[in-house]
C-alpha cells in the first residue's frame, strides 16, 4: 500500500527564515499523525502545501500519489475556527452541504440523493438538533460538528484538521476528535492533526511531528514528549511529566505550548 502522504528533505522559508527543514514523512492510510508546535512553527503552512497552496522550498512533497495541487477532493479539510456571524445566511446543514456539492450560495434546489446525503451526515455527526437553525446562531462546538461532516462529506482518503478543537468544551472536544478517528478507522482515511494540546486527541495518535525553530521531530508520543527530546528541540531544559493519562510540558522559563495549561 503506497503512502498517503511523503515528503522527503522538505524544506519550506520564507524569506531568510526557515520555517522546517529536513523533513522525511510517509503518513499511512488509516494514521493519526498529530502536528505539534509552538505558535509561528509552520504547522498550518505544513497544511497548505498538502493543499497544493503552499510550494515547498526545496524536497518533494506527494500527496495520495501526486504531486499536490488546489482543489484535490479526495482532501478533506477543516480549516481554522471561523466563527461565523449574521452575515454568512446559512443554514448549519448547509456548512454540510458545502461539502456535498460545494459552496454555491443560493442554490436551494440540490438533488434530491444529495439532500438525502447531507441528512445521512448530519446525523453521522450528531447535528441533527441545530442543523436547522441559522449556522451563525449555533456554538462553536456544534459549528464544528457540521465543519467535521463538510470535510468527511466524500470519505476523503486524507484529512487535514487545523486546530478543530479551539474554544471547545472537553466534552465537544472528545466529541470532535472521536468523529475525526471514526472517520479513519472506518474509512481508512489518514489524518494529519495540528494542535497546541496533544492531549484531547492522545488516545488516538499514532505519531507525532514536533516543529520548533526549524527542527523537527517525529515518532510515536511516547517516544517524542519526554524531557531530553523537547529540551533538544527547544533548546532548554522541559520537562515533560505524565498526570494520570494527559502529557504536561513545562519549561523553564518557557511556555512551550499550551500543554502546561493542564497543569491548572
Ligand atoms: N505567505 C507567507 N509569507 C511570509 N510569511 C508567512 C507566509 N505564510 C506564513 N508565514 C509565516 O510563517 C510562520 C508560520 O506560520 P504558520 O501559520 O504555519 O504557523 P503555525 O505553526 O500554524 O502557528 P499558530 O500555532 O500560531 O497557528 C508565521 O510567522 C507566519 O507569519
Amino acid at each position: 500500500m503506497s503512502a498517503s502522504l511523503e515528503l522527503r528533505d522538505a524544506r519550506l522559508a520564507f524569506g531568510g527564515r526557515t520555517l522546517w527543514r529536513d523533513l522525511d514523512l510517509d503518513v499511512q492510510p488509516g494514521e493519526f499523525v498529530a502536528v505539534l508546535g509552538p505558535n509561528g512553527s509552520g504547522k498550518t503552512t505544513l497544511l497548505k502545501a498538502v493543499l497544493g497552496i503552499q510550494p515547498l522550498s526545496g524536497g518533494s512533497l506527494r500527496v495520495l500519489g501526486r504531486a499536490p495541487s488546489r482543489g484535490d477532493r479526495r482532501i478533506g479539510y477543516i480549516p481554522q475556527q471561523r466563527l461565523l456571524d449574521a452575515s454568512t445566511p446559512v443554514r448549519g446543514a448547509d456548512l454540510v452541504g458545502f461539502g456535498v456539492d460545494g459552496p454555491r450560495l443560493g442554490l436551494p434546489f440540490r438533488r434530491r440523493a444529495d439532500r438525502e446525503r447531507v441528512a445521512r451526515l448530519v446525523a453521522e455527526v450528531g447535528a441533527e438538533g441545530f442543523a436547522d437553525r441559522p449556522a451563525w446562531r449555533l456554538s462553536g462546538g456544534e459549528q464544528q460538528r457540521l465543519r467535521v461532516g463538510q470535510a468527511i462529506a466524500d470519505h476523503p482518503a486524507l484529512l487535514l484538521c487545523d486546530e478543530p478543537l479551539i474554544s471547545l468544551d472537553l466534552a465537544n472536544q472528545a466529541a470532535v476528535s472521536g468523529l475525526i478517528d471514526r472517520q479513519r478507522r472506518e474509512h481508512g482515511s489518514a489524518v494529519l492533526f495540528v494542535t497546541h494540546d496533544v492531549n484531547p486527541v492522545l488516545e488516538h495518535v499514532d505519531r507525532v511531528v514536533y516543529l520548533v525553530d526549524g527542527r523537527v521531530r517525529i515518532g510515536p508520543p511516547d517516544e517524542v514528549l519526554t524531557s531530553p527530546v523537547l529540551s533538544e528541540l527547544y533548546r532548554t531544559h522541559i520537562d515533560v511529566v505524565r498526570v494520570h493519562d494527559r502529557i504536561v510540558v513545562v519549561g523553564a522559563g518557557h511556555d512551550p505550548h499550551e500543554h502546561a495549561e493542564e497543569a491548572s
